[in-house]
């Protein structure tokens, strides 16, 4: 593409470029540039991009995209904002794909990719298909990718949403991060429908206070603009029993779309009856009423299937394919996933990593678990510092025996973690809390796996379908799905 036809998608910028040049490709990393780039260089956290210019000129970079004067540098572009810039440049190198796709964008502290899985499940059976951006991968059919952040930067996203398209993708569904909606990754992304989960406790660490962290999540619900023309609608689908639907109610011009359980809601479960190997209710929406059967565990999995039925009927899903697709389904990847090989008692993996999360799951746990609950828990290092003693407290109250361990550390002092966790429990309410510090992660799950008896549940929280675990700079293999199957086989022996 001509450099002339790429910029013709920006107004605000200076340039003394060659618009004649022909640009390849666009690239962030100066390492990546291949001959004929737009290297468009970026403020990070890290690093300032401005100061690779010459590694991305030898690389072969044609053209520059900054945000300064760069001395003996003619073909450059300068703008006010490399990041909003190159979120439009990569909207237009890709060809605009997502005006040519139903994108379905979710944010929300937690249910996220649980609710992509959902919604990619229920289309695709109901043939349009879905890709899915997000914490475990991207995926479009048969093809997947790997990707380092649940929403990837704007340049990485436009390439996948245009691969989608390759892939004859007709629909797509991605987790927006509330770190992607405040660093801008998701300008230039043309939304028809975003729905919220819930908020609670996280990225405090990031977003200081939760009033910031609530007002990145409304930024998916501001920018989705109105749009009532038939051809271009916008849709917010909003959970109605969360504290925080009046407030995103109020920054949409979008059409709302309600779901819940406590509160009258367009697509509401009724009748739920929560058991430890599936869940029933009556789904009842604005395009009828049915009753579910379903392998998902736990009150925050109807929530999520509500989320995503709501989604799927304004792609024009039936109700009935929904039911279909919502019985079939038997899990999402380390979200509630039991470990079962033969053990007397219950062994199940999953992702909670916030305080919310691990509440409602132990809460599920508790409530289909005759015997002794046991809890492995861990916090993630250079994270929230605030949601340690408020998990450590979750798991003495609702886990017979709580078993604090390291989760993923990173350049942290796993140690001080630990003690960042139990200073939670010197309130005297904890005082009778049975709890356990095992460091190593592995000993942590043997040890719970060695104390279970028959009818007991052993719940393995935080990591969920990661297959390492980060110790300084060392990303090292670890599964729970492994470590406790084995750790089970061993003491069946
Ligand atoms: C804090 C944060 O979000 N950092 C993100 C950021 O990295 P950074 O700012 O440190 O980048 P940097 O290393 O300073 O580099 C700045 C620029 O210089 C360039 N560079 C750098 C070196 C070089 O030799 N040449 C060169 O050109 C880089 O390519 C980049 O364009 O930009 C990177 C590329 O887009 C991201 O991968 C990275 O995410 C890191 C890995 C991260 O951990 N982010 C977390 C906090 C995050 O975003 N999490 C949310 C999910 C949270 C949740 O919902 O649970 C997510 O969406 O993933
Ligand atoms: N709707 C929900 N409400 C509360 N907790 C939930 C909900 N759905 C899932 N959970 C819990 O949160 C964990 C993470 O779920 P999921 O991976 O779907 O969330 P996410 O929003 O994608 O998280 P992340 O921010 O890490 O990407 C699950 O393992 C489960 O414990
Ligand atoms: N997306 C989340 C995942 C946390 C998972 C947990 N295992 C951890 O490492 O803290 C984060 O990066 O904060
Ligand atoms: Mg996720």
């Amino acid at each position: 593409m001509k450099l002339r036809e790429l910029l013709s998608s920006l107004i605000n910028y200076q340039t003394e470029a060659d618009l004649d040049l022909e640009i390849t490709g666009i690239e962030t990393d100066s390492r990546k540039v291949k001959p004929g780039y737009l290297f468009v260089a970026l403020r990070g956290f890290t690093v300032d991009g401005h100061d690779y210019i010459q590694q991305a000129r030898m690389n072969g970079a044609v053209a520059f995209v900054t945000e300064r004067k760069i001395e003996g540098q003619a073909s450059f572009i300068i703008v006010p904002d490399t990041k909003k810039a190159l979120a439009v440049l990569a909207d237009a190198i890709y060809l605009r794909p997502t005006s040519r796709l139903n994108l379905i964008g979710i944010t929300g502290t937690n249910g996220k990719t649980t609710i992509t899985h959902l919604v990619e499940k229920i289309m695709n059976d109901a043939g349009k298909l879905t890709g899915i951006i997000g914490t475990i991968e991207m995926r479009v059919g048969q093809y997947r990718e790997e990707v380092k952040n649940t929403t990837p930067e704007s340049l990485q996203l436009q390439r996948l949403f245009s691969l989608m398209l390759e892939h004859e993708a007709s629909h797509a569904c991605i987790e927006v991060s509330s770190h992607a909606l405040q660093m801008g990754r998701v300008w230039g992304c043309d939304f028809k429908t975003a729905i919220f989960t819930n908020l609670s406790q996280d990225h405090l660490d990031y977003h200081e206070t939760m009033e910031n962290y609530l007002q990145a999540k409304a930024l998916l619900f501001a920018q989705l603009g109105s749009g009532y023309q038939r051809d271009n609608r916008k849709i917010a689908i909003l959970n109605k029993d969360d504290q925080k639907y009046d407030a995103l109610y109020k920054v949409t011009a979008a059409e709302v779309i309600t779901y819940g359980i406590e509160n009258e809601a367009d697509v509401r479960a009724t009748n739920i009856e929560i058991g430890a190997t599936g869940t029933r209710f009556t789904l009842n929406t604005f395009k009828g009423a049915v009753s579910i059967s379903m392998k998902l565990v736990g009150m925050f999995s109807v929530y999520n299937v509500l989320a995503a039925t709501a989604a799927c009927l304004v792609e024009g899903v039936s109700l009935s394919s929904i039911k279909v697709s919502i019985e079939a389904i038997s899990g999402v990847p380390g979200r509630f996933e039991p470990v079962l090989e033969g053990q007397a008692f219950a062994a199940i993996v999953d992702y909670a990593h916030t305080p919310d999360s691990l509440e409602n799951v132990l809460k599920t746990v508790r409530e289909i678990t005759a015997g002794k609950v046991y809890c492995i828990v861990g916090c993630g290092g250079d994270r929230d510092r605030g949601k340690r003693p408020l998990m450590a407290q979750i798991a003495a109250t609702y886990a017979d025996t709580a078993i604090y361990t390291s989760d993923n550390p990173r350049s942290e002092d796993p140690k001080r973690i630990l003690e960042d966790m139990v200073q939670g429990l010197t309130d005297e309410t904890y005082q009778s809390a049975t709890y356990h510090c095992i460091l190593d992660r592995k000993e942590a799950i043997e040890f719970a796996v060695s104390k279970a008896k028959s009818g007991d549940a052993v719940l393995i929280a935080g990591k969920g379908h990661e297959t390492y675990q980060i110790i300084k700079d060392q990303v090292l293999p670890f599964d729970d799905k492994q470590v406790v199957a084995v750790a089970i086989r061993k003491r069946m022996e």
